[in-house]
């Protein structure tokens, strides 16, 4: 469990970037922190793993204050996944999924087999392993990316819009993907996007920012939808738009989805 205590950070220069947020992360779910640009979200998925260390408030994982554990250490057990893959150039695919474990002094053909794993793990073919990342595609390098966040087998994992970078196709694919690597894996995961589509879709429990990280909802995909807290969550999750509006119409004896445009989305079950 991770916990945000009141937490704010005012960086050099004076840009507030997050006041007094407060937010509980239960184990082995995913919650989502979506916001517009600026809202405070990388800042807060940072503190979790002292890369950004809180003007005020603390955060707690299992009901230790982060503040207490030595930061290297700290960053070695937690999973992080950047959008541009954060992946090391010179290194090969596979000792770059195996560096985490290296460091921390597995041995070499141990942590290089268990890394040609989590490649398949991710839906890559292994011979991938002796590239460079530079020889992959965008949607690639973002598995690699995860496949190595993955190493050390961290209970925490960090996602900092990790499938921003890539086309929609892909996108679908990576997300669809996480969802079945969570409901193997049952990570505590903090996931970070300003794409709304992909909050709903990934979180267990997404938490919609204002400015400043202001908590503007917090709740189930679902409930989101059906009671937006106010004006600025209706309009930010497009509550109103014509492709969330469905209803239903009957057609011979089965009823069908429609949406406010007039396009059938899909058949009701019984
Ligand atoms: N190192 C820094 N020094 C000064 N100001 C910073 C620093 N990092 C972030 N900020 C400011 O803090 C605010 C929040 O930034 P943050 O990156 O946390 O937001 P974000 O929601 O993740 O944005 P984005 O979606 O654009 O990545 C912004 O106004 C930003 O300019």
């Amino acid at each position: 469990m991770i916990e945000f205590e009141h937490v704010s950070k005012e960086y050099p220069g004076g840009a507030i970037a997050v006041a007094e947020f407060s937010c509980v992360v239960p184990s082995h779910r995913t919650v989502v922190l979506v916001g517009s640009s600026g809202s405070g979200k990388t800042t807060l998925l940072r503190m979790v793993n002292r890369m950004v260390d809180p003007t005020s408030g603390r955060v707690l994982i299992d009901g230790e204050d982060v503040r207490e554990r030595d930061p290297v250490e700290l960053r070695r057990s937690i999973g992080y996944v950047m959008q541009h893959g954060g992946l090391l150039p010179h290194r090969t695919v596979l000792d770059n999924v195996a560096a985490v474990p290296l460091l921390t002094g597995a041995p070499r053909r141990a942590a290089r087999s268990a890394a040609a794993g989590l490649l398949e793990r991710v839906g890559l073919d292994p011979a991938l392993g002796r590239r460079y990342p530079s020889q992959l595609s965008g949607g690639q390098q973002q598995r690699v990316g995860v496949a190595r966040a993955l190493a050390a087998d961290p209970n925490i994992l960090l996602m900092d819009e990790p499938f921003g970078a890539v086309d929609p196709i892909v996108r679908r694919e990576l997300q669809r993907e996480l969802l079945q690597l969570q409901s193997d894996l049952g990570k505590t995961i903090v996931f970070v996007t300003h794409d709304v589509e992909e909050a709903f879709l990934v979180g267990d429990e997404v938490v919609v920012l204002e400015a400043g990280a202001g908590i503007a909802q917090r709740g189930a995909p679902a409930e989101i939808l059906a009671h937006p807290a106010n004006e600025f969550v209706r309009d930010f999750v497009g509550a109103d738009r014509a492709e969330r509006r469905l209803h239903a119409v009957d057609m011979d004896g089965r009823t069908v989805a429609v949406d406010g445009e007039g396009r059938t989305v899909g058949v009701l079950e019984p």
